[in-house]
């Protein structure tokens, strides 16, 4: 349904895509810097690239040959950007009206009173939207963005200006939109977790250009490793709300996606206050049963999802409420017989967690992100290179 070709500058940086997307949702992946939101932008239509092509559904958006460019307002595209807001001091109501008044009735997918309850804005249409939080404000820009009835919906990192309360609502919102509207949507991030919540196509992305795309599955038999693809070591990147201390058991309980975590002990973390943590896949062995008299402390009950070959070992993706990724080896993955939809239990120390710095729910203005791929100072100290493994 999208095929982009296209070549664009930006300071030093040359982004040279060249990439296509069926119908299914697709992650696009990568690290900071990677060309994400600048592939987003391009489709979205606030950038403008030097070169190329971007076809949606058959209609040209995008043809340097032809001089064809269709602007933001009138491409079947609903963008949720890093920078956008809504116009600043307008009342959400009209600000809603006046964008569902634009679409052509034929075209209207959903009526007006659906999408405020699907995205709970009752209470804010006679707010104004610089008095929103950042958790409301991302839900009427995801609202905003469906109100157009689009083809294809487009989010950059939609999560990263919110807590983990509302993250919880958002992604089966997201499921919701992708099942009952029927609306691939296109989903950056550089956090494989958040995207895998969503979908398991991806689109990998390095310097501005496509490393591969297709299932975790096919991208791993393909590049034949997680360092071909520049993904480094999978790192499980999950946001927590913190629960309370015990100090003298030196561990701190906290809660993701419903799931009990004990962590290294950080008094400073007041109860209630969100942040991430993260975990890395090497970090994480299985077991077929829950294991008693052992020192482990986190054991996460899950479902296996995929079984993905990685060179000597295999990438194992766990549904938990989350998705997790543990690396084993090939020879623990046979001995232990793993077939895809069996149930394990994902075994994690406590000291294996690692608190990511600057991932506290930020406050308006500004839309600033977490940073869970790590370019943040850890709160911990670096995590071991090689840490004591069960
Ligand atoms: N306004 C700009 N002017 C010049 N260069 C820019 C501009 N915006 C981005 N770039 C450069 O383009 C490159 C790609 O940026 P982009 O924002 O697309 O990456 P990203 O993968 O989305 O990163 P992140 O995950 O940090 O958002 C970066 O190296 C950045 O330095």
């Amino acid at each position: 349904m999208l095929e982009m070709n296209v070549t664009m500058r930006r300071g030093k940086f040359t982004l040279a895509t060249e990439l296509s997307m069926r119908e299914d949702s697709t992650g696009v992946f990568g690290v900071s810097g990677a060309g994400k939101s600048t592939v987003l932008g391009l489709i979205a239509g606030t950038l403008q690239p030097q070169k190329g092509r971007i076809v949606l559904d058959g209609k040209i958006l995008f043809d340097s040959r032809k001089g064809i460019l269709v602007p933001r307002e009138q491409r079947p595209v609903g963008a949720v950007l890093q920078n956008d807001r809504a116009e600043a001091g307008e009342k959400v109501r009209n600000g809603l009206h006046a964008l569902y008044d634009r679409v052509p009735v034929p075209r209207r997918i959903l009526r007006l009173g659906q999408l405020i309850e699907l995205m709970d804005l009752g209470r804010l249409l006679d707010r104004h939207t610089d008095e929103l939080s950042v958790g409301e404000a991302q839900r009427l820009a995801l609202a905003r963005a469906l109100l157009k009835s689009p083809r294809l919906l487009v989010l950059d990192e939609p999560f990263a200006p919110l807590g983990q309360g509302f993250r919880a609502q958002l992604q089966p919102l997201l499921r919701r939109v992708q099942v009952e509207l029927g609306i691939p949507t296109l989903y950056a991030s550089h956090s494989l977790g958040e995207i895998l919540g969503l979908t398991d196509r991806l689109i990998v992305l390095d310097n501005g250009k496509v490393l591969g795309s297709g299932t975790l599955r096919q991208l791993f038999r393909d590049a034949g490793s997680t360092q071909a693809l520049g993904l480094g070591q999978a790192e499980n990147v999950l946001p927590v709300t913190v629960a309370g201390h015990q100090a003298e058991d030196g561990c701190t309980l906290a809660t993701s996606f419903g799931i009990e975590l004990t962590l290294p002990l950080r008094p400073d973390l007041e109860p209630g206050r969100q942040v991430h943590v993260m975990v890395r896949s090497g970090d994480i062995a299985l077991s077929r049963h829950y294991l008693a008299g052992i020192s482990i402390q986190n054991q996460l009950k899950g479902r296996i999802c995929a079984l993905i070959p990685n060179g000597g070992n295999v990438l194992v993706q766990v549904d938990c409420g989350t998705t997790l990724l543990a690396a084993i080896t090939a020879r623990a993955c046979r001995e232990l017989d793993l077939r895809e939809g069996e149930v394990v239990y994902c075994l994690a120390k406590t000291q294996s967690f690692a608190y990511l710095c600057g991932a506290a729910e930020p406050s308006r203005p500004g839309w600033a992100k977490s940073d869970p791929a790590g370019e943040a100072a850890w709160v911990n100290g670096p995590v071991p290179s090689d840490p004591a493994r069960h």
